[in-house]
């Protein structure tokens, strides 16, 4: 029989004289809570979650967290802790609420190829015979099912409450995305982590971080999550993979590098300065691409036990990259190297990364969900060697976000693609035509069509045999978000209507 939830269990040390008082659950907005629920107040980005006490009191809170003193209008009778990290309680009691968790668990975090990387690694375990999961930006996919989520790491009672139930549907092994708010904000404290990744830092976030070193002590916060020893995998081929490893080493864990044999010839000691830097304990997996015909390459990995060779079915270096990550992780947990790296070869894409919607007039439709520089940068350099025409591009900029990328991304459009196409994506709050307007500036060459769905059909109609036209930015997301109001959007949808309409 299961314990009743009470304070002290909720909150050790936190209430007391109250702690054993029972309560019904845990609610972080006042707007949700339940009669009988603790209300833990957190200091927010927008709001202060202290204003809400009372609101969350006359909806039937018996008991406050809060990183403030106690209220003076707070009624007398009802329990009341002040605590050092709001967020962190709210997590460690999420984790007592929902206690089921799949056995092993990893997380990846990175700039870009956090979801490809988690749902390869979910591939990979149900390749190797595990009941599996994966858990991110494109939602939550078990073999059986999959669904879409909001956030890429979910609050922790979302979090908690879907650890829970995956596990009590016989899940053993969860790969899940670490995003950098979702780490900064302890959403991921109390998640029993066996392993974790490192892939990239790029550009992204300069809205919620304020610093780009702040960005990357946020996503180095996963090897604070780890237990003692336990191994991460570090993408060696990263410029920050230096600064990623000496946390990962200083915090006594052990590391796995990865590298494509290219990039490691390119930046000579890539390979020797890790080996030296994990005292001759870290091992690595090495790739070249040895042959690559349209959207499937051969690969060589290289590990301590050999050579094995794989056929990926999915274009491009960072697929590669993400691919062996994802064998990484695997390998992490312990399984066998050699089975899992020939998992690989079984590998299906991600809905939205590097996805193929349909062909019109010979020339081919992707659709990506690349919306920052490197991204965007890495899918036009990874579709032009697919392409044996023109590389066409419709993408966008999204609102109330970092404004920084958006001459960058302009940039890197206009030097990457034949044809680069501005448009709509998620213009928020601001004026589309000024965000369209940021972009533009960066190149004469850059053309505007601001109607999203516009833009698509229009470059659709332009393809000719051998083109490619990447529509970037909204990958497997169903919507459009234009002032407060998200309305139904789907480019895979604009795409096979735009093919449609040609072939009719
Ligand atoms: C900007 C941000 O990260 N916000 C997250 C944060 O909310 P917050 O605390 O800042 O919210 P707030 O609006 O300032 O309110 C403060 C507090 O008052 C409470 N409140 C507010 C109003 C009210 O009437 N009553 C009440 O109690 C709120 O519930 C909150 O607890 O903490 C919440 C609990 O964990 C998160 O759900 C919430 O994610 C929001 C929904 C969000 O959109 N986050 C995005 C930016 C995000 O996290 N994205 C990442 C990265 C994605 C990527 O890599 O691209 C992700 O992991 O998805």
């Amino acid at each position: 029989m299961t314990q009743p939830l009470s304070l002290g269990r909720l909150f050790p040390g936190a209430f007391a004289a109250d702690a054993a008082r029972a309560v019904s659950g845990v609610a972080f907005d006042s707007r949700k809570v339940e009669p009988g629920q603790v209300f833990v107040a957190l200091a927010g980005v927008k709001a202060d979650g202290a204003r809400f006490i009372a609101d969350a009191v006359a909806k039937g809170a018996v008991a406050v967290v809060s990183g403030q003193p106690r209220p003076a209008d707070l009624d007398g009778s009802m329990a009341f802790a002040q605590v050092d990290d709001p967020r962190l309680a709210l997590s460690l009691a999420a984790a007592v609420v929902h206690p089921r968790q799949p056995g092993t668990i990893v997380a990846v975090t990175g700039t870009s190829g956090k979801s490809s990387v988690a749902d390869f690694t979910r591939q990979i375990f149900q390749a190797l015979g595990h009941e599996a999961a994966s858990l991110g930006t494109v939602g939550i996919v078990t073999a059986k099912a999959a669904q879409y989520g909001s956030l890429t790491t979910p609050d922790p009672l979302s979090l908690h409450a879907s650890l829970d139930r995956l596990a009590g549907e016989g899940v053993t092994h969860l790969a899940m995305e670490a995003s950098s708010h979702g780490l900064d904000q302890r959403r991921l404290d109390g998640v029993r982590l066996k392993a974790g990744a490192f892939l990239n830092l790029g550009r992204d976030h300069l809205d919620y971080h304020p610093t780009v070193e702040d960005y990357l002590a946020a996503k180095l916060r996963l090897w604070a999550l780890l237990p003692e020893g336990a191994p991460v995998v570090i993408n060696l081929d990263d410029p920050s993979a230096k600064a990623a490893l000496s946390a990962a080493l200083a915090k006594g864990l052990s590391a796995i590098g990865i590298t494509m044999e290219d990039s490691a010839t390119l930046r000579a000691g890539t390979r020797s300065d890790f080996i030296r830097d994990t005292g001759g304990r870290g091992r690595v997996l090495s790739l070249e691409p040895i042959e690559r015909a349209g959207f499937s390459q051969r690969l060589t990995i290289t590990v301590d036990e050999g050579r094995i060779e794989v056929l990926l079915p999915l274009a491009g270096d960072f697929m590669a990259s993400n691919a062996l990550a994802a064998a990484g992780l695997a390998i992490a947990t312990g399984e066998d190297t050699v089975a899992a790296l020939r998992a690989i070869s079984g590998l299906t894409g991600v809905p939205g990364r590097l996805e193929r919607v349909g062909e019109a007039n010979g020339g081919l439709v992707v659709v990506d969900y690349a919306h920052k520089p490197d991204a965007l940068a890495a899918v036009l350099s990874t579709l032009r060697g697919s392409a044996s025409g023109r590389l066409i591009c419709v993408f966008g900029c999204g609102g109330d976000r970092d404004t920084g990328k958006r001459p960058l991304m302009g940039a890197i459009a206009a030097k990457g693609a034949d044809i680069a196409i501005v448009t709509d994506d998620n213009p928020r709050s601001e004026n589309p035509a000024a965000i369209r307007a940021a972009v533009l500036a960066a190149s004469p060459k850059l053309t505007e069509i601001g109607d999203r769905a516009e833009a698509i059909r229009a470059a659709v109609r332009m393809l000719a045999p051998g083109d490619v036209l990447v529509v970037a930015g909204k990958g497997h997301e169903t919507g459009q978000i234009i002032g407060d109001r998200t309305y139904p959007f789907s480019d895979q949808d604009v795409v096979r209507t735009a093919i449609a309409e040609i072939a009719g």
